[in-house]
């Protein structure tokens, strides 16, 4: 994850300041790009541990196409709570425009199953793209996407895919983000019968919040290790089947969590 400590060292260093809209302040520098080959390992930070179940839960929670925090609740997964409501809803956000987009015509569109179909039946399209960011819908979310659209690619046998993130909380965010989107690659992968490719992160606004920057520090002086390799125990029928049991995680071992709040 040389990748990801390259990123947050340079808005450290080239940030420029910014006021943003949670009043906490922000370094910050416009698009980036990072490359992960899926083949090479699983990508998730070795110089911070990461809570992977708070990440499998919470893609698994996007699949059901559901947007109201108890079923995370339930599971004991609290990262979307500040933004709920008191009957634990989000609004229309990413579980409701993935599988349930709402045209203006009244029909019904799952964009997941949508593109499963593609990859297997029209592998060479370049359509292949699920976007969160429906303009239409903003107002009612309790927070507009931050990865808002992917497409996916197939070569060689070997999906990949490209995440657009438009707002990258570098620290906490973006490492969960990572994670999500490799663990997805996997699960589409092998709903069609593929091998992995290359998992590919932009970004738009990366930053670092000013409460965050002692924790980036302290990150940076820290070697990153080998990855480890994710096995998936069971292929589930459908893609909103699998369960946080089916995944094993083989080799993570990571240096101290690093703590640090979150900006609401
Ligand atoms: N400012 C901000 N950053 C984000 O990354 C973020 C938001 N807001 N709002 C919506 C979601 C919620 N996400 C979150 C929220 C909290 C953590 C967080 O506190 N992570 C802790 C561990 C918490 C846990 O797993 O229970 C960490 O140290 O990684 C991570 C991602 C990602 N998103
Ligand atoms: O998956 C996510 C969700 C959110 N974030 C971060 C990015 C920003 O720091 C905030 C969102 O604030 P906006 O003012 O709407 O940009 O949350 C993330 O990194 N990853």
């Amino acid at each position: 994850m040389r990748q990801y400590l390259d990123l947050m060292d340079r808005v450290l260093t080239t940030g420029t300041k910014q006021v943003d809209r949670t009043g906490t302040g922000t370094l910050s520098v416009f698009g980036e790009q990072m490359r992960f080959d899926l083949a090479q390992g699983f990508p998730v930070l070795t110089t911070k541990q990461l809570h992977l179940r708070s990440i499998i839960v919470e893609l698994l929670w996007f699949l059901r196409g559901d947007t109201n925090v108890a079923w995370l609740r339930d599971r004991k997964v609290s990262i979307w709570d500040e933004w709920a409501d008191e009957a634990g809803d989000l609004g229309p956000v990413y579980g409701k425009q993935w599988r349930d987009w709402e045209t203006a015509d009244g029909r019904h569109i799952d964009q997941i199953a949508e593109l499963i179909d593609q990859i297997k039946t029209q592998p060479a399209s370049r359509r292949q793209i699920v976007s969160a960011w429906n303009p239409g819908d903003l107002h009612a979310m309790a927070l507009a996407p931050c990865h808002c659209l992917f497409q996916t690619h197939v070569a060689d046998g070997k999906l990949s895919l490209q995440l657009y993130q438009r707002s990258a909380d570098i620290f906490l965010g973006v490492p969960f983000n990572i994670a999500s989107y490799a663990l997805l690659t996997h699960l589409l992968a092998q709903q069609c019968g593929l091998a992995v490719g290359d998992l590919v992160w932009t970004g738009g606004d990366c930053h670092l919040y000013a409460n965050h920057l002692d924790q980036a520090r302290l990150q940076l002086t820290r070697d990153p290790g080998p990855l480890p390799r994710l096995e998936i125990l069971r292929q589930a029928p459908s893609i909103d089947a699998y369960e946080y049991e089916d995944f094993a995680l083989h080799g993570y071992e990571a240096q101290p969590h690093i703590k640090a709040p979150v900006a609401v």
